[in-house]
């Protein structure tokens, strides 16, 4: 997923957006009082036409969007206790359709499908990825289908994703010789080096250890997910966009991050044509080891342009940072959670660890990925992380092509529709205990039949349908993986202070992180 969350994001987080939201709120105070605080349209009940869903009062200008505030999935979710399962919020002038129920998802990402596919657009992604070259942001059509096709047939099938088993066991290894090194474990940072490089090896072919740039990456990642993080009000108000972006310092740091961006790429780019080169120079042109770079970058152009796309360096580094972006956080971010989660219930940490024992046997230095297919425990409590942690706690955007209804309820064309997977996740009327950690749900319980792709629309962690995420196998793998081999190895206790001391609560974002970084202190189960 790019990445994170989606870009309605964190409001007022920002400080400039927070003032300017006060302001904004203090007008249209002034001119609800002249024009009557205004009710939506609730229910219009004319035999022609059908009532818009309802939706909750709005100011003048700026709609809802100063409700939202630092945890929009919380705030939605109350919202829909009182409006519903389909709400329709105004933010700004964008109609904006919330939902969090598994039948209205179904409606919107498998039987209108073709009507809700498309991406809206944002200044930020619209910025960054030159205008929607990339994938997750791109318009629905010719294009997206082109670029998400090949991502998967060079990057994501299960077959390329098998072939990465040697990167993923190699990164592995080096990650837990630098935990038995150092014993006390920033978990948070270390995922995001072990996701960064399996990623970039799958990407370049490489992998950052080798090389100077790993932290020019990640700065790359942190930089253009904080960008799509950063709430533009032009988005919304548009006549408002202009003046705020450059009163606020917004438009010079936009236009700085893609500067560096593009500057990275390029060379990221420039120096793998080089190392193409040569080794056609030396006559290995061995497919089995082509990343997807190599296949980018020999993507047949005669084919694209008789399918009307065009495909050019500014798609190349917008698919590619794409994959970094969407990849990276998301990746390392469910491991974090997972591993905090598993410190938080030290019942099911040992379970867990007296699963892999038993398929593993004791003693032995690492776990392999064949041996993961026993784990059904293991699967479970990655699941029940996700379920209660998604990282893009909102989906990424869609937004409408033309007039339709949903359940009797009519949406005009151009509203934008927010999927929020986290309030699905927790609903206790799909869920037993939502609240609660629990993985035995997915083993004997409610919830033994659910997965990231079944059609119920319960667990929604890789979003759903047309535009759902491509990287699910790729990642799974690597948190499972990663998961067994630390529970395996090493007895984990907290760095400082007790279970009921940690904290669980979260930042919202393009991806939603865990506030506090998880420091931990590893000891060797096996002497
Ligand atoms: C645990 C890890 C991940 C999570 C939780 C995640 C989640 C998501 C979500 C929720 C979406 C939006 C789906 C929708 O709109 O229905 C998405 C889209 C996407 N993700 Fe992931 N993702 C993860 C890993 C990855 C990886 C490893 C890659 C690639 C290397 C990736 C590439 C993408 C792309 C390209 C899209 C856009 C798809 C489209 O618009 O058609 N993701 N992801």
């Amino acid at each position: 997923m790019y990445p994170s969350s989606s870009p309605i994001v964190p409001l007022l987080l920002y400080p400039p957006a927070m003032l300017l939201m006060l302001a904004l709120t203090i007008l249209a105070i002034v001119l609800s009082s002249l024009f009557f605080f205004k009710k939506s349209p609730t229910i219009i009940n004319t035999s022609s036409v059908q009532p818009l869903p309802p939706s909750p009062p709005k100011f003048p200008i700026i709609g809802n969007l100063h409700q939202l505030g630092s945890s929009p999935h919380r705030f939605l979710r109350s919202l829909s206790e009182c409006y519903g399962s389909l709400m329709l919020l105004h933010l700004g002038h964008l109609p904006v359709l919330v939902t969090s129920s598994p039948s209205i998802i179904r409606e919107i990402t498998q039987t209108q499908n073709h009507l809700f596919a498309n991406r809206p657009s944002l200044k930020v992604p619209d910025t960054l990825f030159h205008h929607g070259h990339d994938i997750a942001f791109a318009p629905y059509g010719e294009y997206w289908r082109e670029m998400k096709k090949a991502t998967i047939l060079h990057l994501l099938s299960n077959k390329k994703v098998g072939s990465y088993k040697y990167a993923r066991e190699e990164e592995l290894t080096f990650m837990m010789k630098e935990i038995e090194r150092t014993m006390l474990v920033d978990i948070t940072k270390m995922f995001h080096v072990l996701s960064r490089d399996v990623i970039s090896r799958a990407v370049t072919g490489e992998s950052t250890r080798n090389k100077l740039w790993g932290d020019d990456l990640s700065k790359l990642i942190d930089d253009s997910s904080r960008m799509m993080g950063e709430f533009y009000v032009g988005d919304y108000i548009p006549w408002l966009g202009k003046i705020v972006g450059v009163v606020t310092g917004f438009e010079r740091r936009l236009r700085n991050t893609v500067e560096r961006s593009d500057k990275f790429l390029e060379e990221i780019v420039k120096e793998h044509r080089r190392r193409m080169a040569k080794r056609k120079e030396e006559g290995d042109g061995d497919a089995t080891h082509e990343c997807f770079l190599d296949a980018l970058l020999t993507l047949d152009q005669w084919e694209l342009k008789c399918k009307g796309v065009v495909f050019d360096s500014e798609s190349i580094k917008a698919v590619i940072l794409d994959m970094f972006g969407a990849g990276t956080d998301p990746t390392s971010i469910s491991m974090e959670w997972t591993m905090a989660e598993l410190i938080c219930h030290p019942a099911a940490m040992r379970k867990l660890k007296e699963e892999i024992i038993k398929v593993v046997g004791p003693n032995k230095a690492c776990i392999k990925e064949e041996q993961l297919t026993d784990m059904s425990y293991l699967k479970a409590v990655v699941k029940e992380a996700l379920r209660l942690h998604p990282p893009a706690a909102i989906i990424l955007p869609r937004q409408l092509i033309q007039d339709t209804n949903i359940k009797g309820y009519r949406i005009p064309k151009g509203t934008m529709v927010l999927i929020n997977a986290w309030a699905t996740g927790r609903d206790p009327k799909i869920w037993d205990s939502p609240e609660e950690f629990r993985p035995e749900r997915f083993i004997n319980g409610e919830a033994i039949d659910i997965n990231f792709s079944s059609h119920g629309y319960q667990l929604l962690a890789f979003g759903a349908g047309r535009r759902s995420c491509p990287g699910m196998k790729f990642s799974v793998t690597l948190i499972e993986l990663a998961i067994a081999n630390l529970v395996y190895v090493f007895d984990w206790k907290l760095a400082k202070g007790e279970i009921e001391d940690i904290d669980m609560s979260e930042v919202y974002g393009l991806n939603t992180r865990k506030r506090e970084a998880l420091m931990l202190i590893a000891t060797k189960t096996f002497k």
